[in-house]
Order: C-alpha cells, then sequence, then structure tokens
C-alpha cells in the first residue's frame, strides 16, 4: 500500500520517541523512518531498542538509533538529549510515548505505585519536554507530541494514569503557548483502546479482544493510526495546529463502555428536601443499606 505522506516528508529531520522500542512507538518511529527522519528511539529495555533500530535503519531510508534511558531518571534524560545533540547535530521532532500503568481500584493503589506512574507518565514526560526545550528547542523551534490517554471521563481501574495524562494534556496547553515565542508546537494524541502486545500481555484474559466488540468501532485501533496521527501533527501540515488533543479512538470516548462496570447498588440516596409544612420529611425511599448511607 502506498504511504499516506510525501516520500521525503521528514528528511534532515532528528526526532526522538521514548518508548520507541516497542508498539506505539515503535510504528511512530518507523513512519518516520520511513519519511526519511534520523530517528532515535529511547526506553529502558536495551534488547526491544537494539532490535528496533536495526530493523528500521534496514528499512530505511532514514535512520534509527536506539540509546538506553529511564524518562524518571533526569540524568538519564539529560544524557539522552545530548547523545541526539551530539550525533545528528539537532532534535526537531519529540514524541513523548513512554509509559505505562496497570490495572487496580484507586483503593488498593500502593504509594510507591502511584508514584512509579505518575513519575513516569507526567514527572518523565515534563523532564524530557523541559531538557529538549532547553538544550535546542528554545534556539531552534521544533515540534512535540505527548501520547496520553482516553481518561477524558476519568478512568475507573487506572486512577494513577488517568491524573497524570490529564496532567499532561494540561502541560501541552500550556507548553503551547510558552513555547509558541519560540517556534514550537506541542500537541497530544489520545489513543483509545489500541492493541499492542504490551496491552495485550497487560490486559490478559483476552479482555481487549472482548472489548474490542463494544467499542464504536467494534475493533481496537492498530499502532499505525496512532503513529499516522503523530505524523501528521509533527509535519508542516500541522504547521498551525498546537496545544490541541487528537482522539485517535474511533469514538470510543464519546461512548460509555469503561473498564470498570457499577454493580447494582442503592448506596447513593437521594436528597428529599427540608421537613415540609406538616413537618414531616417525604417518606424514605430505598432499602435499609440505602438509608444507613444518608449522612
Ligand atoms: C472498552 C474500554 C476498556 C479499556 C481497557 C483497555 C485500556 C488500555 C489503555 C492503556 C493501555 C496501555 O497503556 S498498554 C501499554 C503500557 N504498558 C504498560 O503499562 C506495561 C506495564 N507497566 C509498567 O511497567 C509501568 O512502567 C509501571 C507500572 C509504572 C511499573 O513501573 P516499575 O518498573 O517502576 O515497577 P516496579 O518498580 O516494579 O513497581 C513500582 C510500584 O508499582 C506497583 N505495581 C507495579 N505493577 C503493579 C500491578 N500490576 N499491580 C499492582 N501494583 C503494581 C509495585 O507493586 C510497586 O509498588 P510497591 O509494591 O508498593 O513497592
Ligand atoms: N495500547 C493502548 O491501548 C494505549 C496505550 N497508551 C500509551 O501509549 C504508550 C505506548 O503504549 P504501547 O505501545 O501500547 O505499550 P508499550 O508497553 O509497548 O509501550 C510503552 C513503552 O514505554 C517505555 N517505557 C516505560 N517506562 C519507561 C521509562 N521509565 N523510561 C523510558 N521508557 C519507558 C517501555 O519500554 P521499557 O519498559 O523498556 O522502558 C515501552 O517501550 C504508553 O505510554 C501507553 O501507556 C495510551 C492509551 C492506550
Amino acid at each position: 500500500m502506498a504511504g499516506l505522506f510525501s516520500p521525503g516528508l521528514f528528511a534532515g529531520k532528528v526526532a526522538l520517541v521514548t518508548g520507541g522500542g516497542t508498539g506505539i512507538g515503535r510504528a511512530i518511529a518507523g513512519q518516520l523512518v520511513e519519511l526519511g527522519a534520523a530517528v532515535t528511539v529511547a526506553a529502558r529495555r536495551p534488547e526491544p531498542l537494539r532490535q528496533t533500530a536495526a530493523e528500521l535503519t534496514a528499512a530505511g531510508p532514514g535512520r534509527c538509533h536506539h540509546l538506553q534511558a529511564d524518562i524518571r531518571r533526569e540524568q538519564d534524560v539529560l544524557r539522552m538529549v545530548e547523545t541526539v545533540l551530539e550525533r545528528d547535530g539537532a532534535l526537531h521532532l519529540l514524541v513523548n510515548n513512554g509509559g505505562g500503568q496497570f490495572v487496580s481500584p484507586a483503593a488498593d493503589i500502593s504509594r510507591n505505585g502511584w508514584r512509579a506512574v505518575i513519575e513516569t507518565n507526567l514527572t518523565g514526560t515534563f523532564t524530557v519536554c523541559q531538557t529538549a526545550h532547553r538544550l535546542h528547542m528554545r534556539q531552534h523551534g521544533g515540534a512535540v507530541v505527548n501520547i496520553i490517554a482516553d481518561m477524558f471521563r476519568g478512568f475507573p481501574l487506572m486512577a494513577h494514569t488517568g491524573a497524570s495524562r490529564a496532567a499532561v494534556e494540561n502541560l501541552t496547553r500550556t507548553l503551547a503557548v510558552e513555547w509558541a515565542h519560540d517556534g514550537v508546537r506541542v500537541n497530544a494524541v489520545a489513543p483509545g483502546v489500541i492493541y499492542s502486545a504490551s496491552a495485550a500481555a497487560n490486559y490478559a484474559d483476552g479482555l481487549l479482544e472482548q472489548c474490542a466488540g463494544e467499542l464504536p468501532a467494534r475493533r481496537c485501533g492498530t499502532t499505525h493510526e496512532v503513529a499516522a496521527a503523530v505524523c501528521f501533527l509533527l509535519s508542516p501540515g500541522a504547521s498551525y495546529v498546537s496545544g490541541a488533543t487528537l482522539r485517535v479512538d474511533g469514538a470510543a470516548s464519546l461512548y460509555a463502555r469503561q473498564l470498570h462496570r457499577v454493580p447494582a447498588h442503592d448506596r447513593l440516596p437521594p436528597y428529599r428536601g427540608r421537613a415540609g409544612p406538616t413537618g414531616r420529611a417525604e417518606p424514605a425511599a430505598g432499602s435499609g443499606r440505602s438509608r444507613d448511607r444518608e449522612w
């Protein structure tokens, strides 16, 4: 199938994709290399990075380097950006895709679990943005895309990721305004349920397949569908788009289905108003359990 974008669209451009060794990040790096960019993929595990970089470089026409970095570590982030600048002489395109979470009721998330997710998704993303800006984009401009999630109605069973992605969406808007003057555009992409090896492994028991049939599109999204949206936002075709969030979810964020189902209950009793002229309040509705919850 012919590519969507003009060949050579990103020729001469230097890109950094965090979490670029696997899944969505790999698809983004792949499209950028296909369009001529010099891409660096960075994450914690060396093996997927090495393999991705080798395969993408072999496919060309751009090239792909890899670099081990934990975005939670400030020193790693500094070294990562410095390495790209020393090797490729610039950093035009940044994709903050590295991130993750785990499924848990909010009541059961440990403090360390909360911190791990917030420090990765929010603080890590901020640190990479700030470092790229300080070391290069402030002087030379650029385009940034932050990958977030479908957290628009909250994120039951993934409160930590919901909170961190909503914060990144807000950060995206702030940076879009603060850095407009520097010629830097900053946008977000919010994937819905995307079939990646990692998503399939982390949402076990066929959950993704099960969810797919209940989505408006009646299927999960593909990593390439997210990558295409990211490439558009990085491209000159989006030169007047900044501070935006592009939802790549087949309308799932507008639809009621969520990971968490609220069981039948009557524990949110209605307000019945003050006692009327007779001095008697409306009769209480609901079961004894419901009345227990009036406070
Ligand atoms: C239709 C609609 C439907 C929709 C349904 C589908 C929606 C899909 C939406 C999104 C999908 C994806 O993003 S899928 C792709 C993303 N990939 C992932 O999320 C991969 C898994 N996640 C990670 O590895 C993450 O990086 C992360 C959770 C932050 C782990 O980071 P670390 O490596 O630092 O982890 P550790 O040091 O081992 O752990 C740090 C703390 O976190 C806790 N922790 C870690 N994993 C835990 C777990 N599974 N359950 C409980 N707690 C956990 C540990 O117990 C530690 O706390 P203490 O024990 O207290 O010390
Ligand atoms: N698949 C989906 O349905 C959705 C995914 N997303 C988000 O999109 C992004 C990509 O997800 P997907 O491709 O599915 O899953 P992956 O698990 O394949 O991608 C996450 C990537 O982030 C990297 N990463 C995680 N923590 C760090 C860290 N501390 N420092 C550097 N890199 C890190 C991982 O590599 P390593 O572990 O080696 O560091 C991995 O390559 C994630 O942020 C995910 O949460 C959002 C909405 C939906």
